[in-house]
C-alpha cells in the first residue's frame, strides 16, 4: 500500500466533506491519501474536445479533467449530479451508503403560505415542477449555488421559503430547527448518495474502493440512474426516481416520474418488483413512462429547455 491515492475534490463546504468521508475510510484500510481540491477549470491540455470524451457535467466536467491529466487519481462526487454516462476512460468505483433521500422545505415564518399563496425559491426543475404539481398558485423563483450559498441567500429575500436536499444540509451541519420533510416530492434519482470514480485502467485505486462499496446503495442508484438515462433525461430534467429494497420480501419498491416544467402534467410509474428484476427495472419504468406520453413530454421539455 505504498502509492498516495490523490482524491478530488470541488471546493464547497459539502464536497470537502464527502471527500474527508472517503479519505477517513481509505486512510482506515490503510492507504495513504492526500486530498486535492480542484477549484476551476484549470489548463485543458487534452488530446481531444470534451465531448470527444464525453464530458459533459457542469459540476463533475473540472474534475473528470484534473483525472484524465493525471493530477488527481480518484473523485468523490454527489452522485445524483455525475451524468449517467461517464467520461471514456473513467468509471464508477464505488457508492457509498446512501444518507437521508427526502428533500426539505426550509420556511421563514408561519406555513400559512401553504394554504394561500407563496414563493419558494429552487434552482431543480424536479423541485419546481413538483411544487407546482401539489401547490399551482404558488411562485417558483430560481436558486443558484452551493448548499451554503443557498441558504444566505434565503436569509436574505423575502421567499416564503427553499428546498434542500437533506443530506447536503445533515452533512455540513445547516438543517436548521424547524423545517418540513417534503416525502410527498420524489427525489433526484441517486440523491443522498456518493459516487466515487477512477481510471479505468488503475488498479490499485480500483482495489482500494472496492472496500467501499454498498451493494444495496449501489443497485438501487443504478436502478433510479437507469431509469434517467432510459428517458434521455440529463441531470437538470423535471424527473425523480427511488428505488428501495426491502430486505423482508426481497422486493424494490421503485417509483419514478415526469413532469412538465410547469407542473401541470405528472406520468408516473410506482410499484414494487423482485429483486431479480433489478438490472432492467429502470430501463422497464421509463418505458412505461415513454409509451405513455413521455416521448411527447419529453420533446417538449427539451424545446422548452433549448429556449
Ligand atoms: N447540486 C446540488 C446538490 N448535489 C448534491 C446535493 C446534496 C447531497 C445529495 O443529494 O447527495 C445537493 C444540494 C441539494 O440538492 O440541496
Amino acid at each position: 500500500m505504498s502509492k498516495t491515492i490523490r482524491i478530488g475534490t470541488r471546493d464547497s463546504e459539502l464536497a470537502l466533506w464527502q471527500a474527508h468521508t472517503v479519505q477517513k475510510k481509505l486512510n482506515g484500510l490503510g492507504y495513504k491519501t492526500e486530498i486535492i481540491a480542484v477549484k476551476s477549470q484549470g489548463d485543458i491540455i487534452l488530446d481531444k474536445p470534451l465531448y470527444e470524451l464525453g464530458i459533459t457535467g457542469i459540476f463533475t466536467k473540472t474534475l473528470d479533467i484534473a483525472m484524465i491529466n493525471g493530477q488527481v487519481d480518484i473523485a468523490v462526487h454527489s452522485m445524483k449530479d455525475v451524468p449517467t454516462a461517464l467520461p471514456i476512460g473513467i468509471v464508477q468505483a464505488a457508492v457509498l451508503e446512501r444518507a437521508n433521500t427526502v428533500d426539505l422545505l426550509i420556511h421563514k415564518g408561519n406555513l400559512d403560505f401553504l394554504n394561500s399563496y407563496g414563493t419558494i425559491a429552487t434552482g431543480s426543475l424536479r423541485r419546481q415542477a413538483q411544487w407546482l404539481h401539489k401547490y399551482p398558485n404558488h411562485k417558483v423563483v430560481d436558486l443558484r449555488g452551493n448548499v451554503n450559498t443557498r441558504m444566505q441567500k434565503l436569509q436574505d429575500n423575502e421567499w416564503n421559503g427553499a428546498v434542500f436536499a437533506a443530506a447536503g444540509l445533515e452533512r455540513i451541519n445547516l438543517k436548521p430547527d424547524t423545517y418540513i420533510n417534503l416525502d410527498w416530492m420524489i427525489p433526484a434519482p441517486a440523491q443522498g448518495a456518493m459516487m466515487v470514480v477512477a481510471m479505468a485502467d488503475d488498479a490499485f485505486s480500483l482495489e482500494a474502493l472496492s472496500e467501499l462499496n454498498h451493494v444495496e446503495t449501489e443497485i438501487c442508484t443504478y436502478i433510479e440512474r437507469q431509469f434517467l438515462r432510459t428517458l434521455e433525461g440529463g441531470c437538470t430534467a423535471p424527473i425523480g426516481a427511488l428505488a428501495s429494497y426491502n430486505e423482508n420480501t426481497d422486493e424494490i419498491h421503485f417509483q419514478g416520474a415526469l413532469f412538465s416544467i410547469d407542473g401541470k402534467q405528472k406520468l408516473v410509474v410506482e410499484r414494487k418488483y423482485d429483486i431479480s428484476e433489478w438490472k432492467k427495472l429502470g430501463f422497464n419504468a421509463a418505458k412505461e413512462i415513454l409509451e405513455n406520453g413521455g416521448t411527447e413530454l419529453m420533446a417538449e421539455i427539451k424545446t422548452q429547455l433549448k429556449k
